[in-house]
């Protein structure tokens, strides 16, 4: 059983179908409540997103994981999202004073929907497909909802307008789950991801950090500061990399991040959607490390 961030109709649940062979879904309504039922083994695994090319990380996602209960990253999908405002059929443009929606779609919508649906007022709601849901309901305050078409088809409802998003190339991404395991074998094209929790405050902490992947190679593809919630002003620094941890130059640089970090949560080596290579630079290769380790040993006479 594979649980998603739902209900029927959000964009989640169109990401799954594109990697779903067939297992028996569940939605759940937010994302802790996904992720919860991965811990206690109601569902094997569940997808919800994490982060969005136009809005950043999913900070409901980004939390969770980083939270002391860790679970494992297992795949990654990247999907388009295209937006659609919609209606009780019947509704006009001009009739439409409340709008619901889910935070990142308003987030990608904000313009359109200034400019073609003036005075409206927008809430943020659970999901795009809950904000369709509710809108469907006669008695429901908002008069339309901003969501995916399988959305608005599956509540019955009538498109007012198409393609709305400011940026027609945004891309958001999502991560399928699981309770903490051996990661899959390594593809060559792989992401790790991790959350690391610095010591005190102090000059050069981040510096530290980048330092043990700028010094075995290792590129970066996200880095966001995220407040751990214990106290104002302390933070830790959630990060994907470029890399398995089967590795040697990842593995080197989560050994070395366990050294000069309070904490380091391994969040999971698995294959990136774009399938695109990394870049090892002279003397970060796989061989350029085991030859590193023959060498001293032959150093040491062993
Ligand atoms: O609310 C949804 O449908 C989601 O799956 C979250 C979301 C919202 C906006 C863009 C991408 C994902």
């Amino acid at each position: 059983m594979l649980g998603y961030f739902g209900p029927p109709g959000t964009f989640t649940q169109q990401a799954l179908l594109r990697i779903n062979d067939g297992e028996e879904t569940m939605p759940f309504d937010t994302v802790p409540l996904a992720l919860n039922a991965v811990r206690q083994g109601v569902v094997r695994a569940a997808l919800v997103p994490i982060e969005n090319s136009v809005e950043g990380g999913v900070s409901a996602t980004l939390d969770n994981l980083a939270g002391d209960d860790p679970l494992m990253i297992v795949r990654e999908v990247v999907i388009p999202v295209a937006f659609v405002l919609c209606a009780r059929p019947g509704t006009k443009l001009a009739d439409v004073r409340k709008i619901l929606t889910h935070p990142h779609a308003h987030a990608q919508t904000r313009d359109w929907l200034a400019k073609h649906v003036k005075g409206a007022h927008v809430t943020e709601g659970g999901s795009t497909a809950a904000a369709a849901e509710e809108v469907a309901n006669p008695e429901s305050r908002y008069q339309a909802a901003v969501c995916a078409r399988v959305a608005s088809d599956l509540y019955g409802l009538e498109v007012l307008a198409d393609n709305i998003a400011d940026n027609k190339h945004a891309l958001t991404r999502f991560v399928l789950v699981a309770r903490p395991g051996r990661p899959p074998a390594a593809s060559g094209s792989d992401k790790t991801t991790l959350v690391a929790f610095m010591h005190a405050d102090h000059p050069g902490a981040l510096l530290e950090i980048l330092e043990q992947f700028a010094g075995r190679g290792v590129n970066l593809c996200r880095i966001e500061s995220r407040p751990t919630k214990k106290s104002l002003g302390d933070y830790c620094f959630s990060i994907d990399a470029e890399g398995h941890v089967l590795e040697p130059r990842m593995a080197e640089a989560l050994k070395g991040l366990h050294r000069v970090c309070k904490k380091v949560s391994f969040l999971g080596s698995y294959p990136r959607a774009d399938a695109v290579m990394p870049r090892i630079a002279r003397g970060f290769t796989e061989e350029d490390f085991e030859d590193a380790d023959r060498w001293l040993d032959s150093i040491l006479g062993q």
